[in-house]
């Protein structure tokens, strides 16, 4: 998958470091070229033979996730299913604990939603990632009580790198694109939670075995 880095016409380089922030005006915007856009020699992603059926549940990787964790109580309750390829989709339903302004979706709760709906193209490629990077666009407010169509796929893969990208729609699944997000997850193995995480939630994972199983699948696999 080649993908050509060459800047829009009239970006100007601000200098930040190479992640390609361009001034325009009193705005500051970013041009094509930032740490999502993938190398030119990175590859195009493969749905990993083991990859769940298109249409199947994927089901909670972790109980207690706020994204998609059964056992969270305030969670978004996601439940993604298997795309054709390597996307998948999901629904997330608005709920009065979700708001920031009166009526409206938390821009941060909406984020999460395209953040684990991102999070779930894991099991797709069984890859276990984490999000090293993310950036949302919000194009128009979503009120409580919406259902949120979401989608995501990867675009690419270099290395640990992978570049994935995600939508959500208000109003069905062909409605308007009302937040959108590019991601770089960063692949890990299963240490970066045992390592980093607090000891008693480690330790009732590792007592789970259910938990210790969806945790070293991709590993079983690989
Ligand atoms: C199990 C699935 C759960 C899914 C839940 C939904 C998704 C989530 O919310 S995950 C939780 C939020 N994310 C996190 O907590 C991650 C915190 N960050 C980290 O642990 C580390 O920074 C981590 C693992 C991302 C990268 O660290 P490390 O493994 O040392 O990799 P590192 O060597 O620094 O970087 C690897 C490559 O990624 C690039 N990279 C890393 N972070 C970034 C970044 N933020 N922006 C751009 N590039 C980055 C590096 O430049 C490097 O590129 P190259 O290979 O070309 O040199």
């Amino acid at each position: 998958m080649p993908l050509s880095l060459a800047r829009p016409p009239g970006a100007r380089d601000s200098g930040c470091g190479g992640r390609g922030r361009a001034a325009v005006g009193s705005a500051d915007v970013t041009s094509q070229r930032t740490s999502l856009t993938p190398p030119e020699d990175a590859r195009a992603p493969v749905r990993h033979p083991e990859a769940p059926a298109p249409g199947e549940p994927l089901g909670s990787h972790y109980d207690q996730c706020f994204g998609c964790g059964t056992g969270q109580p305030h969670g978004l309750h996601l439940d993604a299913r298997a795309g054709e390829g390597v996307d998948v989709t999901a629904e997330f339903t608005v709920k009065p604990e979700h708001q920031g302004a009166p009526g409206l979706a938390h821009g941060g709760v909406l984020t999460t939603a395209l953040d684990e709906t991102l999070g779930s193209l894991n099991w797709l490629m069984h890859t276990i990632s984490v999000t090293g990077r993310l950036e949302t666009d919000f194009r128009q407010p979503v009120p409580v009580g919406s259902v949120l169509h979401l989608e995501a796929r990867v675009t690419a893969v270099h290395g640990r790198k992978i570049y994935c990208t995600a939508t959500g729609r208000v109003g069905g699944p062909e409605g308007p694109v009302a937040v959108r997000a590019d991601g770089l997850f960063i692949e890990v193995k299963v240490e970066h939670f045992i390592s980093n995480g607090r000891d008693e939630e480690i330790q009732a994972a590792m007592n789970d075995p259910d938990q210790v199983r969806r945790a070293r699948a991709f590993e079983v696999n690989p």
